[in-house]
């Protein structure tokens, strides 16, 4: 699967009858780059979502994925170059992780067709990824919150999309399953969006961040220049304190009221 190039240009989204909760957003991501989207709470971020993977319409702008507008293509041809995790978790408790993991096939097969042998490979390999075999027949209504986050990572990869969107993925992760799933993430070599909370998982993760405020990009770059103390402060309305950690170098940011 050869990554995604995602375009998006003046993206500007508004509920019915409300005030633009997205304005005038765009972005570029080139194929295999990992662009992070942080921001406060009711800043757009799942919107912003939304309209990359095809669920909204924008108002004006448009999104591309390979130079191609999304609202151009079959809503089954996007579902098989993009798969989404998002922050709900499914309703349908008496599906299997299998049979979840499974479902990602659809996009890639026609009509009623059964799961051939390639499909079921494929989901086996999904699920040995987010270390799910041992869990592959049980009820998908019986699993914690983080293995059925697991569950619908493991459904997006079996989708084998060329881009990946994920809505807080590390939602009820623990620390061990937020570092794999992230540390996973990064070894895709696919073209990924993702929101994130934590900022400092942000910058390890992402190639590119994007920050977003009030529905407008505040800022977006590599993390090292964009994710400063003063824009954070600004954004988040906050007091930031960068740090160096040794041995590492790497940047380290507090946060305080
Ligand atoms: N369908 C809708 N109708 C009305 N308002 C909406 C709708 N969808 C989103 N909003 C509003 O738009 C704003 C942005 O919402 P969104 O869910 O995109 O934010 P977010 O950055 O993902 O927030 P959080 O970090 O809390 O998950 C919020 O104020 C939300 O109430």
């Amino acid at each position: 699967m050869t990554p995604a190039a995602l375009r998006a240009e003046g993206l500007t989204w508004a509920p019915r009858r409300g005030h633009p909760v997205l304005e005038d957003v765009s972005l570029d991501v080139t194929p295999g780059q990992v662009l992070g989207i942080v921001g406060p709470n009711g800043a757009g971020k799942s919107t912003l979502l939304r309209l990359l993977y095809r669920y909204l319409r924008p108002a004006s702008g448009r999104v591309l994925v390979d130079g191609q507008d999304i609202w151009e293509m079959e809503a089954r041809e996007v579902a098989r170059s993009v798969a989404v995790v998002l922050q709900e978790q499914p309703s349908d408790f008496a599906l299997t992780v299998r049979e979840i993991v499974t479902l990602g096939r659809a996009p890639h097969r026609s009509g009623l067709a059964r799961p051939g042998l390639r499909d079921e490979r494929i989901v086996a390999t999904a699920l040995a990824r987010l270390d799910l075999s041992r869990l592959a027949d049980r009820r998908i209504g019986t699993l914690s919150g983080g293995e059925r986050q697991r569950v619908m990572v493991a459904r997006a990869l079996a989708q084998e999309p060329r881009l990946l969107i994920l809505d807080e993925p590390t939602n009820h992760l623990d620390i061990r399953h937020q570092l794999e799933v992230l540390a996973l993430v990064r070894t895709l070599g696919l073209t990924v969006v993702t929101s994130l909370h934590d900022i400092n998982l942000a910058a390890d993760l992402a190639d590119r961040v994007l920050v977003l405020a009030r529905g407008r990009c505040l800022a977006q770059g590599v993390p090292a220049e964009v994710l400063t103390e003063d824009l954070i402060a600004r954004a988040f309305h906050v007091r930031v304190q960068r740090q160096t950690l040794t041995p590492s170098g790497a940047a380290h940011l507090t946060f305080h009221l």
